[in-house]
């Protein structure tokens, strides 16, 4: 039904806001995150992130992404802390990615792109009676994000690189059970926080945004893996290599970004 949004020349960000209007609204995401312009604040404590290996249901290819879904009818998998008020569970996460090392993430870092980016999207389950309804509310997300930058192999990444070949094509998905995305943290767990959107029609504005600001290292033959999905499905003419799912830094406009110590 209708022209759907993709990320090439006539159907990618810069014409979202035609069918989105709020593509053009005054908390989008992502920005570019200007680490001396973040205002340290005492107020924000750690994040906390309780992650249980037995929620993890499948991974597909939406057209837009690669995603891994989890079981979010309890508290098992859930964040909290820092600047949220309640526990938000675990939902799904996916990656953004380019068509080479020097770009791919959504958020920059003082104008610097990152070659991928993964989202942990987790909903306010406390205050909302399901992720439909927290996804159109101004607090009914946390989505935490992680830059992946080039380096050597991530000696967990292959739990999802070697799955890739089942969901090569848009509308396909497999079991994934019994993945921990804990594996995929880094180290430290420091973070920049503001008010956001979902970075992908509807552009939804009800994100708080978590992003760390130690990355993980990945190889360029693990993310090149990525790249050997397809937007397109099985039946489509043309072969559509999934990468530059990315939407670019949008204005911070009135946002303030907060950095924990
Ligand atoms: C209502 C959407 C279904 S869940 C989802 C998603 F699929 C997605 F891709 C993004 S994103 O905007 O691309 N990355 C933050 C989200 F934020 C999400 F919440
Ligand atoms: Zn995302």
């Amino acid at each position: 039904t209708g022209h759907h949004w993709g990320y090439g020349k006539e159907d990618g960000p810069s014409a979202w806001h035609r069918q989105y209007p709020v593509a053009k609204g005054n908390r989008q995401s992502p920005i570019d995150i200007i680490p001396d312009e973040a205002r340290r604040d005492s107020s924000l404590g750690p994040i906390f992130l309780k992650y249980d290996r037995c929620t993890s249901l499948n991974i597909s290819n939406n057209g837009h992404s690669v995603v891994v879904e989890f079981n979010d009818s309890d508290d098992r998998s859930v964040i909290q802390g820092g600047p949220l008020d309640n526990p938000y569970r675990l939902k799904q996460f996916h990656f953004h990615w380019g068509e080479k090392g020097c770009e791919g993430s959504e958020h920059t870092v003082a104008g610097i792109g990152y070659a991928s980016e993964l989202h942990l999207v987790h909903w306010n389950a406390v205050k909302y009676k399901t992720f439909e309804e927290a996804a159109t509310a101004p607090d009914g997300l946390a989505v935490l994000g992680i830059f992946l930058e080039l380096g050597d192999d991530h000696r967990w990444l292959h739990m999802i690189t070697d799955a890739l070949y089942m969901v090569k094509f848009k509308g396909s998905s497999t079991d994934f059970k019994g993945f921990n995305p804990k594996c995929l943290l880094p180290s430290n767990l420091h973070y920049w926080t503001y008010l956001g959107s979902l970075t992908t029609p509807p552009l939804h504005e009800s994100v708080i945004w978590i992003v760390l600001k130690e990355s993980i290292v990945v190889s360029d033959k693990q993310l090149g893996m990525f790249r050997l999905l397809q937007f397109s499905g099985e039946e489509d003419g043309q072969r559509m290599r999934m990468e530059n799912n990315f939407r670019p830094p949008q204005p911070l406009k009135e946002r303030l970004v907060r950095s924990s110590n």
